[in-house]
């Protein structure tokens, strides 16, 4: 972690990261079921090995290691020669077994790392651990939230959906440090084709918070074993977003640092961060590691996975991939930060650049596109049925075909608010780009019209140029390229 300046007698915020991701299989981690529920009925995705009944006999997806696999490539983690599975026991009403198959001390991932960067400047953070594990059931509560509901109601179709557990080393100094690794994190996640951010709960975050004394904190930024076992921390629950993940800990860091102002201990203990309220309410006091009888499942062989880095491939990853775009297509550092925030958006970008100049390209797909999309709440991924229509538009653009004015203020527009296609709208606004002829003759009536303006020109007032240009472009309806009018009128005029 980069060196933060914490004075003397300060407080400083440290702060640790469990990340549950769901990976994206078509199938359950243990059983066959599958894991595209939508709003299917409850508990109709369900079978008895994820139902947790007596003598139904997990089997581990093949697909679900090898996408943790692939993570740890991403991270750069440690594979181990062998991984196996626990079983970590609690009992609660969506994980029917009364213990969830996990991982312990085998994990598929160890000692990785992650870069990212917040405000321009460039941060890591040391992954502890990434372990799989089953997604327990859902619950309902109803008639109010966990704390005040009549009464809940459980779905199974979540149990057994495969899941990965990111640790994270307490490296992290601020919320907002927090918010940036988790773009990243699903950025990278998602480059790898394992997971989809847009599905309800496929991201889940656990946020350790404690404070300790600006003292423990060497000049460069770490803080010693000894202080951060010793500092009482709370684990925030609940968490599913970027932002939420923020404002909890935000809400957090502040409620700690004023017990502690106030000469008040902080209890170690489990809160749950209430989206709607915006606060973080006590729920339990922690569990001990020994609560969990934690023992290895007998029911799965440990898994041979020491060569499955070498076997698998992982696709180039948004670092490697914004370094390439600024070099091979010349792009500054902000397009190219655009241009590979998704995939989908890099994917596109290429293609289209491929096609034609790759500035033109670059400005259309990350000024233009992206900028009308995010104006509307929308994704690139609403729009990708309609990569072929986009280029059309680019295309009319490259050939001079319309103004960049209209494809911009009209087509663009049209195209994302009504559905129509670029040469559709082009026909019904008629912003064919007018022809040379249509330009030279309203070129002779403005300078007819206007002598005044004429004079003032040769009198060397080059500002009534400006004027002739307007008066030309109404008489075009303004789809006449206003430079070439420019050469034109002078051309005219000077002749
Ligand atoms: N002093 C601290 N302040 C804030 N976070 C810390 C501190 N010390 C450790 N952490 C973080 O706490 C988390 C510990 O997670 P881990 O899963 O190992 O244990 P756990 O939370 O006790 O177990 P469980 O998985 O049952 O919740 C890590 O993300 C780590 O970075
Ligand atoms: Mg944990
Ligand atoms: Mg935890």
């Amino acid at each position: 972690m980069t060196a933060q300046a914490v004075e003397t007698g300060d407080l400083a915020t440290v702060i640790g990261l469990e990340v549950h991701v769901q990976l994206e299989t078509d199938t359950k981690i243990f059983c066959g079921c599958s894991t595209d529920v939508g709003d299917d009925e409850p508990n109709t995705h369900t079978c008895p090995v994820c139902l947790g009944l007596p003598g139904a006999l997990p089997v581990v997806n093949e697909g679900a290691v090898e996408a943790a696999v692939k993570v740890g490539k991403a991270i750069d983690a440690t594979i181990p020669e062998e991984t196996n599975f626990h079983r970590k026991n609690y009992y609660y009403p969506d994980l029917p077994k009364n213990f969830q198959i996990t991982q312990y001390d085998a994990p598929v991932c160890q000692d990785g790392e992650l870069e990212f960067s917040v405000e321009g400047e460039r941060r890591s953070v040391s992954v502890r651990r990434a372990h799989l594990e089953e997604d327990p059931g859902s619950l309902q509560h109803k008639g109010g939230s966990i704390d005040t509901a009549d009464y809940t109601l459980v779905d199974y179709n979540r149990a057994g959906t495969p899941l990965m557990e990111i640790v994270t080393e307490p490296d992290f100094r601020s919320p907002d440090e927090v918010r940036s690794f988790l773009a990243k994190l699903t950025e990278v996640l998602e480059y790898l084709g394992i997971f989809d951010a847009t599905r309800d709960g496929s991201l889940r975050v656990d946020a350790n918070l404690s404070i300790v004394e600006g003292e423990e904190v060497a000049a460069d930024g770490s803080i010693g074993e000894e202080a951060l076992e010793s500092a009482n921390r709370t684990e925030v629950k609940n968490i599913s977003s970027h932002k939420g993940a923020e404002k909890a800990l935000a809400y957090e860091e502040t409620r700690q640092r004023n017990a502690i102002q106030r000469g008040r201990v902080v209890e170690q203990e489990t809160r749950h961060w209430d989206e709607s309220k915006g606060v973080t309410l006590s729920m339990r006091s922690k569990e001990e590691e020994k609560d969990y009888r934690y023992f290895r499942e007998a029911d799965l062989p440990p898994l041979k996975v020491s060569d499955w880095k070498e076997r698998l491939s992982i696709p180039e990853l948004p670092d490697a991939r914004r370094e390439r775009f600024r070099e091979e297509y010349g792009l500054d550092e902000e397009s190219a930060d655009k241009l590979t925030s998704t995939k989908e958006v890099a994917d596109f970008f290429e293609d289209v650049a491929e096609r034609f100049d790759p500035g033109l390209a670059a400005t259309w797909v990350a000024d233009e596109l992206l900028g009308e999309l995010n104006y509307r709440d929308m994704a690139i991924t609403d729009v990708d049925d309609r990569f072929d229509e986009i280029e059309r538009l680019v295309e009319l653009v490259a050939e001079d075909e319309i103004t960049t004015k209209n494809a911009r203020e009209t087509v663009l527009r049209e195209m994302l608010d009504d559905g129509d296609a670029p040469t559709e709208i082009v026909d019904r606004e008629d912003l064919g780009k007018t022809s040379g002829d249509e330009v030279r003759q309203a070129v002779e009536e403005a300078i007819e019209e206007n002598p005044d303006a004429v004079a003032d020109y040769h009198d060397g007032d080059d500002g009534a140029i400006n004027f002739l240009v307007g008066q030309v472009m109404g008489k075009t309806g303004g789809s006449a390229d206003p430079g070439d009018v420019n050469q034109s009128l002078r051309e005219e005029l000077d002749g």
